[in-house]
């Protein structure tokens, strides 16, 4: 199986990382070259210069030993650098490509992962692989590189020394690997009740308005505090693991010192070895166990960006539900002229086989008339809207939109020929101008207006200084609710689309503002095939067609007059909403 490979996948996704890594690891290799041969220096100093008493040799070797240090300093200093940027450039280009894929999504993967998911993938998770990148590049060989060169010169210098080497190296690096290991489990349940907390967090500021009007503080300040204090006893197991890390180390260096200065006492007795090449030997466990430590101490933190690997490696291979067909038609939009058929569709959201959502609609909306749907709550109606801009794939059945099926049309197209204003009205952070020309950013000051006259926003907007270049606040919260549905109606207004859906977009303005912005509409987009969705049976009464849905089926269809005549649902709906009102004024 192979080692860490989502890890591995993600430092090598960005190609031109593979260069640093293979330099740094260059710089690695000469460090603990240069480091060790510190060690080799001393056992002449001592040997050459202190024993024979040698003064040139003491100074040589001391200024040999200074230059050797500058080196194997001036290489960590590198690789440091070098894996300073793998980490930083290997997060920069996953924020970039995890981002663009998001841009990617159809709904239906939308509906998988939620917003706060992604968010955590995109900071966390990131952040995680950029620190493991980093600690991998920087530290993961300088420890085996160390042992492998100090294993060379203990072999050359003092042969008999070597099981001592092999031994102490054994000890630690499974003393350390048990430590690791333990790190590793206590660093993933770290993750774990952190994850959680931040679940809690998300869910109480997204309905932090909603806690404050049930007076639910308490409750929620007593939730959150639950996973507050497990994240907090979570992330002092690791610590208390690595107190025990520095006692261990002086441990082994201190036993192992007392075996080489006692069996290699002996040898130097013997004229085996000579007094230098011991204390050589006490430097090179310095220099190893201290690397071995350092190793203890980010392996379990590379290892558990494993699990963060894995996770964004999900996000980068999830492909999109709705797909650009490879047969996909080269159509004009300007030539669309907007009629569109529905035959047989059915959707499920769970796929073919799933509880359907819409059942075998089959209707025709010919270019330039209006077709609303009216039904009881989750009878299906925004289902049935989100399925033509292949918001989401029909399961079965097909739509065209002039004769063309919608799965043949490139998605970029087919958006430019129906535009939507959606049941929850979403604005950006810009000017008001900016807003409305969302979809062609040079739309000119007549275009924009033109189309905020039509959705009854321009007597608000112009009673604002600076009017159309004021500043809308993020997610547009210094307007109302019915402003911003206005301003939203005259975003997808404003290009002119061939097909415009309204899913219940006047919702929140009152029934004389609804019914001036439909005579301006039916004025201004007398050639718009227009889908409306309504809660309100008076958004409906105009409309060309009504389609009345129950249970995702369609029960009847016909214009206000004909649905008064023969449908019941459809009266007692008049009658629970407009009962008040004769029916001779509305027919
Ligand atoms: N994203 C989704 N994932 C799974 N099921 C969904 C999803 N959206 C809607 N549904 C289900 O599909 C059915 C139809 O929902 P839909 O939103 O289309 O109804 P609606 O008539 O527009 O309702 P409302 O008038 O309340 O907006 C409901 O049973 C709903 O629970």
């Amino acid at each position: 199986m192979a080692l860490l490979p989502n890890l591995r996948r993600m430092m090598i996704i960005y190609r031109g990382n593979w260069k640093w890594i293979a330099l740094s690891q260059i710089f690695v290799l000469l460090s603990a070259f240069f480091m060790l041969l510190i060690p080799v220096q001393i056992a002449t100093l001592i040997n050459l210069g202190v024993i024979t008493g040698n003064i040139s040799v003491i100074v040589d070797s001391a200024l040999t030993m200074l230059f050797f240090a500058i080196l194997a300093g001036a290489f960590a200093m590198a690789n440091l650098y070098v894996a300073a940027l793998v980490g930083e450039g290997t997060a920069h280009y996953l924020r970039t490509i995890v981002y663009e894929k998001i841009q990617t999504f159809s709904f239906g993967n939308l509906d998988t992962y939620p917003v706060g998911e992604m968010l955590v993938r995109l900071t966390n998770d990131i952040y995680q692989i950029n620190m493991a990148a980093n600690y991998a590049t920087r530290y993961m060989l300088y420890a085996p590189f160390m042992i492998l060169i100090a294993l060379v010169f203990v072999y050359i210098g003092s042969p008999s020394l070597v099981w001592i080497f092999l031994l102490v190296i054994i000890i630690t690096a499974v003393l350390f690997g048990v430590i690791s290991l333990v790190l590793q489990k206590q660093y993933q349940e770290r993750q774990r009740t952190l994850d959680a907390e931040n679940n809690v967090l998300q869910e109480d500021f997204a309905g932090v308005r909603v806690i404050k009007s049930f007076v639910m503080q308490d409750y929620e300040n007593k939730r959150f505090e639950e996973k507050n204090e497990n994240f907090r006893l979570a992330s002092l197991s690791p610590l208390r693991t690595m107190s025990l890390q520095l006692p261990s180390i002086f441990l082994i260096l201190g036993l192992s010192n007392a075996l080489v200065i006692w069996y290699g006492g002996m040898q130097v007795i013997a004229g085996v070895i000579e007094v230098g090449e011991i204390v050589a030997f006490t430097q090179y466990f310095f220099f190893i166990l201290a690397q071995l430590w350092i190793l203890s101490y980010v392996l379990p933190q590379i290892i558990a960006a494993e699990a963060s690997g894995g996770r964004l490696a999900e996000l980068i291979d999830t492909v999109p539900t709705v797909l650009n067909a490879p047969d996909a038609e080269a159509l004009i939009p300007g030539e669309i002229k907007g009629r569109v058929e529905f035959e047989n569709v059915s959707f499920s959201y769970d796929g073919p086989g799933g509880k359907e959502a819409v059942k075998n609609i089959s209707f025709t909306a010919e270019p330039g008339t209006t077709v609303a749907f009216l039904g009881p709550t989750g009878s299906g109606k925004s289902t049935l809207i989100n399925l033509i801009p292949r918001f989401y794939d029909t399961t079965e059945g097909r739509i065209t939109i002039d004769g063309h099926d919608i799965k043949k049309i490139p998605q970029d197209k087919l958006r430019t020929i129906v535009d939507i204003a959606l049941q929850e009205s979403v604005l950006f952070s810009g000017t008001i101008h900016e807003n409305i020309a969302f979809a062609d950013q040079d739309m000119t000051y007549e275009q924009v207006r033109e189309a905020s006259l039509a959705a009854d926003a321009d007597g608000f907007v112009s009673a604002i200084p600076g009017d159309y270049k004021s500043r809308v606040a993020r997610k547009g919260t210094n307007f109302s609710g019915g402003q911003r549905q206005r301003l939203s109606i005259a975003r997808a207004i404003a290009p002119h689309p061939k097909i415009l859906i309204l899913d219940d977009s006047t919702s929140a303005v009152d029934v004389a503002t609804e019914s001036r912005i439909q005579a301006a509409m039916s004025t201004l987009m007398k050639e718009t095939t227009i889908f409306m969705v309504a809660q309100r049976i008076s958004t409906v009464l105009t409309a060309d067609t009504i389609i009345l849905l129950d249970q995702g089926e369609i029960v009847d269809k016909g214009n206000h007059s004909e649905l008064m005549g023969r449908s019941t649902l459809y009266r007692e709906i008049f009658e629970s909403q407009l009962g008040g009102i004769r029916k001779e004024d509305v027919s």
